[in-house]
């Protein structure tokens, strides 16, 4: 037993208050129960419903609810049904593992507890039953500063080792009688129990560091710093019901600081009071510096939680942060906010894999896991739905709702195609996500997601790359996360799952603006918004092949760049009957690249041919094109699928070759078509 600080002793108080907080005249031997809890619900989103008669209209409200009219909130879980999971077939599924490393632990699945205050308000055990379930689950428990539990008093629940007592001469495992380090639930787990602390940084820095300290001491494995609340988001339901937290329990880790502070330590909650309270005690001038400072003094990795914007990633990192939580607080702070999940493939390349991304908001399936997963996440956090769980069925209840979640994943895994995850994000989310539904007018110019990097940017096949691809020095591609990326080895990932290709171009290569606005129009077109004398103006050019995405050096002229153009081709077209690699491409240099009178020479250098694992067949010629006005060299890839040529075009002039070469060698390797291409809607029916 490790030595108290602070705490009292830990009893059954909140047994003798549970009429407090719950409706439920059962004792709570009977809640924890949970009798055919898996029996009875087929998903663990059918537990809100049945939590909700248990729990008072205060409790429920405060847990169910975000801030103003709850659009993030209701976003959370829309945008996770807007994407879509592509399935590979005749993959041998017979064995699924769902465990992954995250932080060099092990996890029984790529889930965590997320952080969430008052969970005494549900159950009498609260954090204590739901910290045990984690450790029985083998899942990493994010304890909240704002807990009704305190920090010691969760830590001997799943009978973490205290460090000081090990080092002391008077400990017990000096005199060889160590406490367990694994909690027999964790123990069949086959993990070892693992907390991590959610901190809030106070305005008394003496205070944020004593509860670093202090879960260091008893054996947490990592922080996590808030900082998407500032001050609370409006939350209208608990203004309504005069939230308060009932008297016989209190914000136990803030009891030490509100005696640091000189306060009573009676923590109340209510209504305004609750608003006040935390902005008299949180600090509201946190920024990058403190993040610097915590990190400095924290022993322990750490995580920052709520950033949902790209730069504030790379900043994050930049600062030397171990990992970040993508979050909106589950629609609980700013409203409109995106979906984090939205947010994930631009974060995921601004962070570069160097630091694990999470994220949070309106995941309850498997699928929504695995959906994480593909587009950049290396695990997950679930909220509320445990608090439902714990509500109807405490320790036991979480344990059970838990392995619901994780037998879904199993089985969407075995479905997909995927026995493992690994450690980092799935490789190739082209494979396994494809971005469905039509955007949201809110998101129009937002275009996270997968859709994002299906924009264009500039240059063309013959290389007359628009002249405006630097122009603004990329920053509307940049704020409007246009430059949705996967990183891969500090090579960035394009994706146009609409289209249907991907290719890999250099980290730092920005996207052509002018192919980005008419693609924007494209999108308002569709939506039918323009008046009509626009709407044919627009739908002319429809007649134009032009790049669907183009890459190039910030600052350039246009000359160096990336490029794919999907073209119509005549039914019953292949490479194939354009002759063998060798021909094709000169009856290609003849015919298009330098067509008599066009006054420009060609010259080949280089043809052949490759497959991919679908056994798609590409074609690549590598050439140098002159004219009196540019010497230039080029590296093209073509491949043919559903009436539509596919082009992969990397040039440069002759002078930049040697230092573009190896980033167009990685390009045109990696460039493929993918199932998911689309028809020929936008371009002509045949050229
Ligand atoms: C009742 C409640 C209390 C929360 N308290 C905290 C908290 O103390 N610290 C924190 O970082 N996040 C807190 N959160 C946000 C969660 O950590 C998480 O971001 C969010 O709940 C995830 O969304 P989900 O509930 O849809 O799964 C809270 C969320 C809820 C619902």
């Amino acid at each position: 037993m490790v030595p108290r600080q602070h705490c009292p002793p830990l009893n059954d108080t909140g047994l003798s208050i549970l009429h407090f907080h719950t409706l439920d005249a059962r004792p709570p031997e009977t809640m924890d129960a949970a009798d055919g809890f898996q029996k009875r619900y087929s998903n663990i989103d059918e537990l809100a419903a049945d939590a909700k008669p248990l729990l008072t209209a205060q409790a429920h409200g405060y847990y169910s609810s975000g801030s103003d009219n709850e659009w993030t909130l209701r976003e959370n879980s829309e945008a996770l049904s807007r994407y879509r999971l592509l399935p590979r077939m005749c993959i041998d599924v017979s064995v699924v593992d769902t465990s992954t490393v995250l932080l060099g632990q092990k996890l029984s699945a790529p889930i965590l507890f997320a952080p969430m205050a008052q969970q005494r308000l549900c159950h009498p055990l609260g954090e204590l039953a739901m910290a045990r379930a984690a450790a029985a689950a083998g899942l990493p428990y994010v304890l909240s500063t704002m807990a009704t539990s305190s920090i010691q008093e969760v830590a001997e629940a799943v009978q973490l080792p205290d460090h000081s007592s090990s080092s002391s001469s008077t400990s017990s495992s000096s005199q060889g009688a160590a406490p367990s380090r694994l909690s027999p639930a964790s123990a069949a787990a086959g993990t070892d129990p693992c907390l991590w602390f959610q901190v809030y940084v106070m305005k008394r820095r003496d205070v944020t560091e004593w509860m670093v300290r202090e879960v260091h001491r008893l054996g947490f494995k990592a922080l996590v710093v808030t900082v998407d609340a500032p001050r609370l988001g409006h939350r209208e339901v608990d203004d309504r019901n005069k939230f308060s937290l009932p008297p016989h329990l209190s914000l136990k880790n803030l009891e030490a600081l509100t005696k640091a502070a000189g306060g009573t330590g009676d923590v109340q909650s209510s209504g305004s009071k609750f608003g006040k309270h935390f902005s008299d005690l949180f600090d509201q001038a946190v920024c990058w510096d403190t993040i610097a400072w915590l990190k400095s003094i924290a022993p322990l990795p750490l995580l920052i939680k709520g950033v949902l914007a790209p730069d504030d990633a790379r900043r994050a990192v930049e600062l030397g942060v171990d990992g970040i939580i993508l979050s909106n607080h589950g629609g609980r702070q700013l409203n409109y906010a995106p979906a984090a999940v939205d947010m994930l493939p631009a974060c995921a390349a601004a962070v570069q894999g160097r630091v694990p991304l999470l994220v949070d908001g309106g995941i309850s399936r498997g699928t929504d896991v695995l959906k994480c997963l593909a587009l950049g996440a290396s695990a997950v956090l679930v909220g509320r739905p445990l608090l439902w769980a714990l509500t109807l069925g405490g320790q036991k209840g979480v344990e059970e709702a838990i392995g619901m979640l994780k037998s879904e994943l199993e089985l969407s895994m075995a479905l997909l195609g995927t026995c493992r995850l690994p450690p980092n994000p799935i490789s190739n989310p082209a494979g396994v996500v494809a971005y469905g539904g039509r955007l949201p007018p809110a998101r129009r110019l937002i275009v996270s997601g997968l859709t994002a990097t299906a924009v264009a940017l500039g240059g063309n096949f013959l290389g007359v790359t628009s002249t405006l691809l630097a122009l603004d020095g990329g920053k509307l591609a940049a704020s409007t996360n246009l430059d949705v990326l996967v990183p891969v080895n500090g090579s960035r990932r394009c994706l146009d799952t609409g289209n249907g290709f991907t290719f890999l171009y250099p980290a730092k290569w920005l996207a052509d603006q002018t192919l980005y606005r008419r693609y924007a129009e494209r999108i308002e077109r569709e939506a039918a918004l323009d008046p009509p004398s626009l709407r044919r103006e627009r739908a002319r050019r429809q007649g134009v092949p032009e790049p669907a995405a183009a890459f190039g050096p910030a600052g350039s002229t246009g000359e160096e760049n990336i490029s794919v153009v999907v073209a119509p081709i005549r039914p019953g077209f292949s490479l194939q009957k354009m002759g063998a690699p060798e021909e094709a491409a000169a009856r290609f240099l003849r015919e298009t690249v330098a067509p008599e009178g066009s006054g420009r020479t060609a010259q080949l250098l280089g043809a052949g041919s490759r497959r991919d694992a679908s056994g798609e067949l590409y074609y690549q010629q590598e050439f140098t094109v002159q004219s009196k006005r540019f010497s230039r060299r080029n590296l093209s890839v073509l491949a043919a699928r559903n009436g539509l040529l596919y082009t992969l075009n990397c040039q440069s002039s002759t002078e930049r070759w040697a230092s573009n070469e190896a980033a167009f060698r990685k390009a045109a390797a990696s460039f493929a078509i993918l199932n998911s291409g689309a028809a020929t809607a936008d371009f002509p029916d045949a050229l």
